[in-house]
Order: C-alpha cells, then sequence, then structure tokens
C-alpha cells in the first residue's frame, strides 16, 4: 500500500507538503497541488486515519452500546444515528450486546481501546453491574439514551417522557368513551415498560376507575407476547372494549390475536398501540398510537454527545422529547362516548 513518502517522491515535493495539500492547511501553489493530487491518483494513495488520529488524538468514532438492530424500535433509531453521524464526519461503531452483561463489558473495553471520541448508550435495562462499569468509563464523554430520568451525572440523558405518553394514550381511550380498558406494557426493568404502564394506571385512576389486574397481561415488546397477551385478556368473562399496547409490535400480534378469535378491531375491541414505527399506518386496521420521536431521539442525543466532546464540556445535560398521539384507524367511541367526562 503506498505512503505518504511515496506520493512525496514521486510529485516530487516533501512530506509535508503533500499533508498541507491534503488537508488545506497552508497555501501551496496551484500546480503543486495538482502535481500532488496526480501522484495520489497514480499510486491510489489513501491518507491513513490511524496516523492521523495519532496526531490529533481523536478518531472521529462514535461507539453505540445499544441492544440490538431487529425491532423496528431500535431500527429506527439507530438508522437516524447512523446519518448524522455521517453528516459530521464520524464513523458509527455499532455493538449489539443483547442485555448480556458479559457482551457489554467487552464491548466497553474494545470501544475505550480503539479510542471513540464518545459513547452512545442504548441498553434497555441498567442492572447496578452496568452502571458501575458505565461509571468506570465515565471519563469517556457519554450520552445514555433511555433511562428516563437522569441516574447519574457522569453522563448525558434524554428523557422520553415514557409516563406522559402512556397518560395520553389512556387519555385519549377515556376521552372517546371507554371505561374497561386492558394494558399490555413491555417489561418492567424498561423504563419504556414502567413508565408507560404508570403514566395510563394514573390516568385511569385520575378518572375514577380502577385498573383491573386480570386486564394488565405482561409483553416484552415482541409481537408473539401482545398475541399471547390478548389471547389471555379476552379469555375473561368479562372483556375489555379497548386495549393499550405499550409497543406498536405487541399491537400487530394483539390485533392478529384478537381476528383469530373473531373480533373485529375497532368494532369489538378497540386497540392503540405505542412508538409509531414506520409500519404501524400499514397495520390492518391502520394503528392509532403514540408517536415517539426516534429521529429525533437519535439526533439530539448524537448533538449533544458531539457538543461535550468538542466543547470539553464536563456538566451532564438533560433533553427532553414528547411523545405525541397519531390518530388512526384501530380506536372508536366506546360505550361511554355520552357520559365521559
Ligand atoms: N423492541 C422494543 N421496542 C421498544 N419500544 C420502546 N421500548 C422498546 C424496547 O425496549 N424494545
Amino acid at each position: 500500500m503506498a505512503t505518504i513518502k511515496d506520493v512525496a517522491k514521486l510529485a516530487g515535493v516533501s512530506t509535508t507538503t503533500v499533508s498541507h495539500v491534503i488537508n488545506k492547511t497552508r497555501f501551496v501553489a496551484e500546480q503543486t497541488q495538482q502535481t500532488v493530487w496526480d501522484a495520489i491518483n497514480t499510486l491510489h494513495y489513501s491518507p491513513s486515519a490511524v496516523a492521523r488520529s495519532l496526531k490529533v488524538n481523536t478518531t472521529k468514532t462514535i461507539g453505540l452500546l445499544s441492544t440490538s438492530v431487529e425491532a423496528p424500535y431500535w431500527a429506527e433509531i439507530i438508522e437516524a444515528i447512523e446519518k448524522k453521524c455521517f453528516q459530521h464526519g464520524y464513523t458509527l461503531l455499532l455493538a449489539n450486546a443483547h442485555t448480556d452483561f458479559e457482551k457489554q463489558r467487552a464491548y466497553l473495553s474494545m470501544m475505550a481501546q480503539k479510542r471513540v471520541d464518545g459513547l452512545m448508550v442504548m441498553c434497555a435495562e441498567y442492572p447496578d453491574s452496568l452502571l458501575k462499569i458505565l461509571e468506570d468509563h465515565s471519563q469517556l464523554p457519554m450520552v445514555v439514551m433511555d433511562w428516563g430520568s437522569s441516574h447519574a451525572n457522569f453522563t448525558d440523558t434524554v428523557e422520553d417522557n415514557a409516563f406522559a405518553g402512556g397518560h395520553l394514550a389512556a387519555r385519549y381511550l377515556l376521552d372517546r368513551g371507554h371505561r374497561d380498558i386492558g394494558c399490555i406494557p413491555g417489561q418492567m426493568e424498561r423504563h419504556t415498560g414502567e413508565g408507560r404502564l404508570a403514566g395510563f394506571i394514573k390516568a385511569l385512576k385520575d378518572a375514577g376507575i380502577t385498573p383491573r389486574e386480570e386486564w394488565i397481561v405482561q409483553g416484552d415488546f415482541e409481537s408473539e407476547s401482545g398475541y399471547n397477551a390478548m389471547q389471555q385478556i379476552l379469555s375473561q368473562k368479562q372483556r375489555p372494549t379497548a386495549v393499550f399496547c405499550g409497543g406498536d409490535v405487541m399491537a400487530m400480534g394483539a390485533i392478529c390475536a384478537a381476528n383469530e378469535q373473531g373480533l373485529n378491531v375497532p368494532h369489538d375491541i378497540s386497540v392503540i398501540g405505542y412508538d409509531n414505527i414506520r409500519n404501524s399506518r400499514f397495520f390492518s386496521p391502520s394503528l392509532t398510537t403514540i408517536h415517539q420521536p426516534k429521529i429525533e431521539l437519535g439526533e439530539k442525543a448524537l448533538e449533544m454527545l458531539l457538543d461535550r466532546i468538542v466543547n470539553k464540556r464536563d456538566e451532564a445535560q438533560r433533553l427532553e422529547i414528547h411523545p405525541q398521539l397519531i390518530e388512526r384507524r384501530s380506536v372508536i367511541d366506546g360505550p361511554y362516548i355520552d357520559y365521559r367526562r
């Protein structure tokens, strides 16, 4: 592989001049520039990022310690981060650890050794063991994207207002005249599971309704869990008229279960989701849901991290995103529409 010395030799200039031509760091006569670029093209020379990193002490690389790319929710956030990294001239190093602690530890160590300039964290669950190793790496500029309200002062965070989103979903169903409402939340260990459910329960209680335990069936953000949970809800003697699913993918499974029992969504039972994944518009019926601003989440988190890297900011910052109702066709008016509060 050609080196900068080979280019300098072929162009008949010094390596410093070649460097200035490539990096545009000093005036170089046009004719000389042309000669250098001709030599670069002839030799197919590519400047070494490794050599440059050693000199400037940055690698222009961001590490992302994440859970998986399989679920549409994660995929949309990661896509937004990757696009923004590219725009800013950074390479994204993706480390899917699947909530496996040993993998998280190994990836964190690898990323530190590769001297990433900053670290984005989206691990879904944050047991103390993970918090400890994150803190051990707190010399790295870091942003945690899915903790909800901040847990630590060594990292930037993004608050997604999961509680407000769950509240909004329940409030919408109440406003549409539903009072018998079930829920299929994601895992309680996850902020997006627990926070969305807590908001839902609060809205019901504020409306004078005691949530019925048998209508709250635990899911895990996968379609199969939504399917099984809906089957369980529908197997009961008294059924709810509406169900809030804490993730759109679970709503997809829940709608499938209802259909297989001969029920029509929304005419026999209304369903509202959460996340507004790209395909939720194309569910049958198209899904009424709570929009989680995923692109904004990814972009804001990266911008905050770059601000920390570039400006060498020490104090932790916290940004917020806000959930929004998206009305489509999976919810219709419930039996209490004329008596709503
Ligand atoms: N698959 C999946 N979807 C989500 N949507 C919000 N949180 C989650 C999560 O933890 N997993």
